[in-house]
């Protein structure tokens, strides 16, 4: 053979090398994932019916065939829970898009996970995450390097320090009260109002960046957006398309550029107030990462900020945790904004109830709230039934979860041992929310739960309340999230009347024409459409949002 040719077969021969070894190893994983849920099975341990070749996927095929092909996996988690019966946990197998996962149902064997033996958090979730957030975050960290960052942060998050930013979250829900009023009689999602809305206040209280994404476009939403639909959360080979990878890294430069240059800015305000005489620390920005820089001078024995320059190592990661704020805080608490409208829609006694209460608290005059609000900021905690509205609305719609990497024995009621070594722990929060062996009337919403002491029997469980998680990692944005909600519904609820329009928006984007065209020999194949018989049900997308984002339409029943 002559030579050159050589140099032809030689790649074509270590190709065939590459694919075997890849192939193998595949073949290898699926056999491991597979012969451990075999394993468990033979314990007898609660579990769908399994086969070597399909795993659980074929079975949850079935379930998922009853609701809409796009519903949050929790929601149908939940389903084979009931149907498996009164347990505490159950494995499902399905790889290779999970390696084998314990489903957690109830409080007590959350709680072991989350916070007796705070397992750690996957080495999916680096997968998924970090090129979304650009490196190491608080949702992917563990160990010391976690701990380090998330003390850093804690301070920012504290519920003294947050309320002297509730002047800043009104100026951002003024301009969502202003941009409601223009809807006027049209059918729009809900969600294209909220989700600009919680951008605007997460940067604005994390970094006094103001995006002002609900009037113009952001080059730094455009991109996180960008990134999101490019990740394709939850598509174990979307990695693998090279112009994923070309998308992500130019978008990853442009949120490291915007987030970078005003981290520069915080740091010379900061720099300036501790270099003057005078005090300056009214000028000074009350951002999150504000506190954060001091206390990171702090640690490093130099609360003077000395240096005219910014920390790499900081800059670097804490950019990291600012994307991950926009991230972690835009999706989560729109969806929980708009199930709670979409409850108070559905139960006009507790929307009535609601009125009430901030009419007591803030006056008759509707319009005035948000200066009462401004000039008081406390006052937001004279509210215990808006509260109770958004726990009972965050307990039936949770809009995430909680995955962690196995290890321990976790123990059941009843004493049965549930190992969870080379597997996933997921606290599926729809499962143990609507638990009907921990609830008293579990699918019903109820906000007196949360008002009635300890002695009633609808009072909450220990620990079963978890949208936030518990524990160590629990949310760092929780309280954050609980006065963006109160502030958001005490400027609105009064004023607007929202109510969900599906029918007339699939009219508009003229839905249903197919299917009736098709006539008889398509309704055989009729599309499920509803979820305990709401079209608002939760649509799977990374997180949980309320489907199709929650086509409305918002009538203004108060002028002031
Ligand atoms: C209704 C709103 C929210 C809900 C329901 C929610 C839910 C959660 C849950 C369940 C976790 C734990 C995830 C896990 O253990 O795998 C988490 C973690 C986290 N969330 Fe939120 N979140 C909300 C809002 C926010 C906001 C506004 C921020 C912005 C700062 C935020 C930032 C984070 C961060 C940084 C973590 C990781 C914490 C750590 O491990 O130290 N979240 N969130």
């Amino acid at each position: 053979m002559p030579s050159n040719l050589y140099l032809l077969v030689l790649p074509v021969n270590v190709l065939y090398v590459v694919i075997g070894i890849i192939l193998f190893l595949s073949l290898h994983r699926a056999y491991k994932a597979r012969a451990r849920v075999n394993e468990l099975r033979k314990m007898s341990m609660p579990m769908p019916p399994w086969n070597w070749f399909t795993g659980h996927l074929l079975i949850l095929q079935r379930y998922m065939s009853k609701f809409p092909k796009d519903t949050f996996i929790n929601v149908i988690i939940s389903d084979v829970a009931r149907e498996l019966g009164n347990v505490d946990m159950f494995y499902l197998d399905l790889w290779p898009f999970l390696k084998p996962t314990l489903f957690i149902c109830s409080p007590d064997p959350a709680f072991q996970a989350a916070n007796k033996f705070n397992l750690p958090k996957p080495s999916m979730y680096r997968v998924m995450f970090e090129p979304i957030n650009g490196g190491p975050n608080l949702l992917t960290m563990n160990g010391e390097q976690w701990k380090f960052w998330r003390s850093l942060f804690n301070p920012g998050f504290a519920p003294a320090y947050l309320m002297q930013q509730v002047p800043a979250i009104i100026d951002c829900v003024q301009t969502f009260t202003d941009r409601l009023r223009d809807l006027d009689g049209k059918v729009l999602p809900l969600q294209n109002f909220t989700t600009p809305l919680t951008m605007d206040v997460i940067m604005r209280v994390a970094l006094d960046l103001e995006l002002n994404c609900q009037r113009n476009e952001h080059p730094l939403v455009n991109s996180l957006l960008t990134m999101i639909s490019w990740s394709k959360l939850g598509n174990p080979l979307a990695r693998f398309n090279p112009v994923r990878t070309f998308v992500l890294r130019k978008h990853d430069k442009i949120m490291n550029r915007i987030i970078g240059g005003e981290l520069q800015k915080r740091f010379e305000e900061l720099h300036n107030s501790s270099q003057s005489a005078t005090d300056v620390d009214s000028k000074r920005s009350k951002s999150v990462v504000t506190l954060t820089l001091s206390e990171y001078h702090k640690v490093n024995n130099n609360s003077k900020v000395e240096s005219a320059t910014l920390d790499k190592h900081f800059a670097d990661f804490a950019t990291y945790q600012l994307r991950l704020f926009l991230f972690a805080g835009h999706d989560t608490v729109t969806s929980v904004l708009v199930y709670i409208y979409h409850m108070l829609y559905k139960h006009p006694e507790v929307r009535y109830h609601m009125c009430q209460e901030h009419e007591a608290v803030f006056g008759p005059n509707a319009s005035n709230a948000s200066n009462i609000l401004r000039a008081n900021p406390l006052l937001l905690n004279q509210t215990p039934f808006t509260l109770a509205v958004i726990k009972e609305t965050m307990r039936l719609f949770p809009p995430a979860g909680a995955m962690r990497e196995g290890g321990p024995i976790l123990v059941d009621r009843n004493g049965l041992k549930f190992p969870t070594d080379d597997c996933l722990v997921s606290n599926s929060h729809h499962t143990i929310h609507r638990n009907p062996n921990v609830w008293v009337r579990a699918e019903d919403f109820l906000p007196e739960r949360w008002l009635v002491d300890a002695s009633h029997e609808l009072y909450p469980p220990p620990d079963a309340f978890r949208p936030f998680e518990l524990g160590p990692r629990m949310c760092i944005g929780h309280n954050l999230s609980l006065i963006e909600l109160k502030i958001t519904l005490i400027m609105t609820v009064r004023t607007f009347r929202v109510e969900p329009a599906y029918e007339k928006w699939d009219e508009l984007k003229g839905k249903g024409i197919a299917e009736r065209a098709l006539g008889k020999w398509w309704s055989g194949c009729e599309k499920v459409l509803t979820v305990d018989g709401d079209r608002a049900y939760q649509e799977e997308k990374g997180g949980a949002h309320p489907s199709e984002g929650y086509p409305c339409t918002v009538q203004v029943i108060s002028q002031g």
